[in-house]
């Protein structure tokens, strides 16, 4: 699914209108109706107690005022408050000439903010997409207000303050929401750790706006849903044999760390790789041959980590990081690897690396190395790990635009993960995943998610994007599966390579 700027979701709504032959005026009529829809499933009139409205001048207070009326009119007990503005947009005229008079309707002043006692039901709709710069004065001192008053908050569209592609400045106040019901298509601000606490859960409702404008739009943002994944996993040909999913090797563990060789090699083995020989420390041989009998297993010369790279010639895909730690050793086998890959071939390709955890560091550290990634590497950083490859962020805005240009720069499928993990293409796409939850911030869960992406990127039947998405949705999709059994905070990593098998089926074509 595509996300869209404030600017397109403005030309989708006109988009829209002239398509179906609507009127702007009833293209907010089923916008009210959506969010209206959707807040007497969450409440019902007594739960809900007094719900006051807050409207702005714009189309987002004007959505406002239609929700007012149609939730009277379903019995709701209703007040309405008015942000003063110089205009009101029509069809924010439109909805205020209709809304019934027993509605207690109050503008709001300096000196006559809102009565908001906690517990109150508030219905945001303050701004929306046409924020057009930061709040101040009264409308910051009304979001000051509803924010201390401990209310049950309800933004429509987006949290009034919150831009839909942009930070804002530090000092700012944005409204804090419970839920944020938004229309059409997710804004990129729902997607970004720094906006959680103002956005809460978020939910997008279709409204039947113009697919065909949507699907002509440009944009460098993604959302992978269930429809973006759907049959992206070949079905398996009758005569297929363990070559046609080729052979992978996994390159992981140290002394203690062992453990993540097996997590990574159990999900590769649940991703569908036909053979998987994994490369552990001499310490590591016993414990991976007895936990993971299914992988062959060559141990490396030295007790406590690896420090010699196996002859690549027999693998389609490699992946190296789980639990590697950072030996000088280790670091050249990682050069070696780089090296060799550039001219070994799969596929008539480059060889398909997957790069992660102490790899990742090391790569930090030595960053003269980047310029041997072959091209469609995946690289999995979580925030930190994205840091040490580049530089500090300012801001999780600031992030993705690192994030982009390491991606085209290194021509590389980077992962930066976390909820939303989101991951970049060497053309500059950014694709944020919707599946995942937080059950999965646990030790190991980055270990499944190599050895996941390890056993999709050997199989030459996927294209390395294909790959890749299909690999972080169906870990995230796992992670749901596991942590529906098990709650989230008794997840642990094993888990997650358990319920690979049924995401991935999800997808088969
Ligand atoms: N597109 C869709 O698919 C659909 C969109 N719909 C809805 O329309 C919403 C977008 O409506 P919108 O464009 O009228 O903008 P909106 O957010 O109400 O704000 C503009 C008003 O606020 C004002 N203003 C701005 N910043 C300010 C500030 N800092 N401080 C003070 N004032 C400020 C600005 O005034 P000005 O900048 O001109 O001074 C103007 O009056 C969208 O979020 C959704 O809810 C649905 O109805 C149908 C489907
Ligand atoms: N709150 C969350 N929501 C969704 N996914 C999460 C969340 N927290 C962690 N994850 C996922 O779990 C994995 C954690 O990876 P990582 O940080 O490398 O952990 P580890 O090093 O312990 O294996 C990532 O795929 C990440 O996207
Ligand atoms: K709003």
């Amino acid at each position: 699914m595509k996300i869209l700027t404030a600017a397109q979701t403005r030309e989708l709504d006109q988009a829209t209108i002239r398509e179906q032959h609507l009127t702007s005026a009833e293209l907010m009529e089923r916008a009210a109706e959506a969010l209206v829809e959707w807040f007497c499933s969450l409440l019902d009139q007594e739960q809900a107690g007094e719900v006051l409205v807050l409207c702005g001048p714009g189309n987002n207070g004007g959505d406002g005022l239609a929700a007012a009326r149609l939730l009277h009119q379903a019995g709701y007990q209703m007040r309405v408050a008015l942000l003063p503005a110089e205009t009101q947009s029509a069809d924010w005229q439109h909805n205020r000439l209709h809304l019934p008079e027993a509605i207690p309707v109050a503008d709001i002043s300096e000196q006559q903010l809102p009565a908001i006692l906690p517990g109150t039901v508030v219905i945001d709709a303050l701004f929306g997409t046409g924020l057009a710069r930061p709040l101040a004065g009264l409308a910051a001192a009304l979001v000051a207000h509803l924010n201390a008053a401990r209310a049950r908050v309800v933004a429509v569209d987006i949290p009034s303050g919150l831009f839909t592609e942009a930070p804002q400045p530090r000092e700012d106040v944005a409204v804090r929401a419970q839920h944020t019901v938004s229309f059409g298509t997710p804004k990129l601000a729902f997607l970004l750790p720094q906006n959680a606490e103002f956005v809460g859960e978020w939910h997008v409702k279709d409204i039947g706006l113009s697919q065909e404008f949507i699907a002509g739009s440009t944009t460098p943002w993604y959302y992978t849903d269930e429809a973006a994944v759907a049959g992206a996993l070949p079905a398996r040909a009758q005569f297929s044999h363990k070559g046609t999913f080729g052979h992978a090797l996994l390159l992981a563990g140290s002394r203690g760390k062992v453990g993540a060789a097996v997590l990574a090699a159990r999900a590769c083995l649940r991703g569908g790789v036909g053979l998987l020989t994994a490369r552990v420390p001499g310490c590591g041989y016993d414990i991976f041959q007895t936990s993971v009998p299914e992988a062959m297993c060559l141990a490396d010369p030295q007790p406590n980590f690896i420090s010699a790279l196996p002859d690549l010639q027999p693998y389609q895909a490699v992946g190296i990081g789980p639990g590697l730690g950072q030996d000088a050793a280790s670091l050249a086998v990682l050069q070696q690897l780089l090296q060799t890959a550039a001219a070994t071939t799969a596929h008539q390709k480059p060889l398909p690396l997957v790069i992660d955890a102490d790899a990742l560091n090391l790569l930090g550290q030595h960053r003269e190395l980047l310029a041997l990634l072959p091209e469609n590497t995946v690289l999995t950083p979580h925030p930190k790990e994205f840091e040490r490859l580049t530089e500090p962020a300012r801001d999780d805005y600031h992030r993705l635009e690192l994030l982009r240009q390491f991606a085209q720069q290194r021509r590389c499928l980077v992962l930066l993960k976390g909820a939303y993990s989101c991951l970049a293409t060497p053309t500059g796409e950014l694709h944020f995943n919707s599946t995942g939850n937080p059950g999965m911030a646990t030790g190991g869960s980055g270990d499944v998610l190599t050895g996941l992406l390890l056993a999709l990127r050997a199989d030459a039947r996927l294209l390395p994007f294909q790959a890749a998405q299909l690999g972080v949705y169906a870990h995230g999709r796992a992670g749901d599966l596991a942590a529906a059994k098990t709650g989230q905070a008794g997840l642990i990593a094993g888990d997650i390579a358990h319920y690979i098998g049924p995401a991935l089926r999800e997808a088969e074509a």
